[in-house]
């Protein structure tokens, strides 16, 4: 990869982001969401991202995740100037790399929670004499061995979410991303979710970064960035 290509952060950084905004164009009018974003996620972290709806919360966890890039402004993920790289790089990055959790769950119905994992591993283009292992532990890290076998409608609400939540790690990734991971769920269920985020940052050595509206949970964070409006409100 050229130089040009490749992006400084500080030490210990895992992800920079420097004045980003973000327009979109609507018929004539541009529409500014993101009013120029600075922020930081290092290594072995729990950052949550929170505002009202519409504020442009997913807007930037896309593009922390490299599925969109900024209008103005730099993103460098783990080396990588997401904001100088066409679709095919981010993707490339993205699949080796970053993994993502969204509200309702984006599992396999007719595959069995130990196939859902697997498949992850399979398009990652993992050697396949290391699913076993890998998903077996994934699995076990989120608490659902016994139900290794059962398809997604036989688990509860919490339980497809871990299954989510296995999927997405099954390739190693450096980022965990999660949109709104906890909304469907009730409490308890949420802070199970929770608890499995602090384990999974423990033990496997990821970041993640998610958004929510539930003020109940931002005390399990190590960091909350308050978005108003396509800003940071200073904390
Ligand atoms: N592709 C797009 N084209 C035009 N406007 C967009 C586009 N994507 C997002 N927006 C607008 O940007 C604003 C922020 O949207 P975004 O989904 O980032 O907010 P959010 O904080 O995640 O909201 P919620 O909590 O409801 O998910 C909204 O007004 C939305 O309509």
């Amino acid at each position: 990869m050229d130089a040009d290509r490749t992006g400084q952060s500080a030490p210990g950084t895992l992800l920079s982001v420097r004045g980003a905004e973000r327009t979109f164009q609507v018929g004539g009018q541009k529409i500014p969401v993101l009013k120029g974003i600075d922020m930081e996620l290092r290594p072995n972290q729990l950052v949550m991202l929170r505002g009202r709806s519409g504020s442009g919360k997913t807007t930037l966890l896309n593009m922390l995740g490299g599925l969109d890039v900024p209008t103005k402004g730099e993103i460098v993920f783990h080396g990588h100037a997401f904001h100088k790289l066409g679709d095919e790089e981010r993707t490339a990055i993205r699949r080796e790399k970053i993994g993502f959790i969204f509200q309702t769950y984006a599992l396999m119905p007719l595959l069995s929670a130990w196939e859902n994992v697997e498949l992850s591993l399979r398009m990652a283009g993992a050697p396949r004499g290391e699913w076993k292992a890998r998903v077996s532990h994934c699995l076990e890290l989120v608490g659902l061995t016994k139900r290794a076998d059962h398809r997604p409608y036989e688990l509860s609400g919490g339980e497809q979410q871990r299954v989510a939540i296995a999927k997405a790690i099954a390739h190693r990734p450096a980022m965990l991303l999660a949109d709104e991971p906890t909304a469907e769920l009730d409490s308890q269920m949420g802070a199970q979710v929770m608890a499995v985020f602090r384990e999974i940052i423990a033990t496997e050595n990821v970041t993640i970064c998610m958004t929510t509206h539930d003020p109940t949970i931002l005390e399990v964070a190590d960091h909350v960035y308050e978005m108003v409006d396509g800003r940071f409100k200073a904390s």
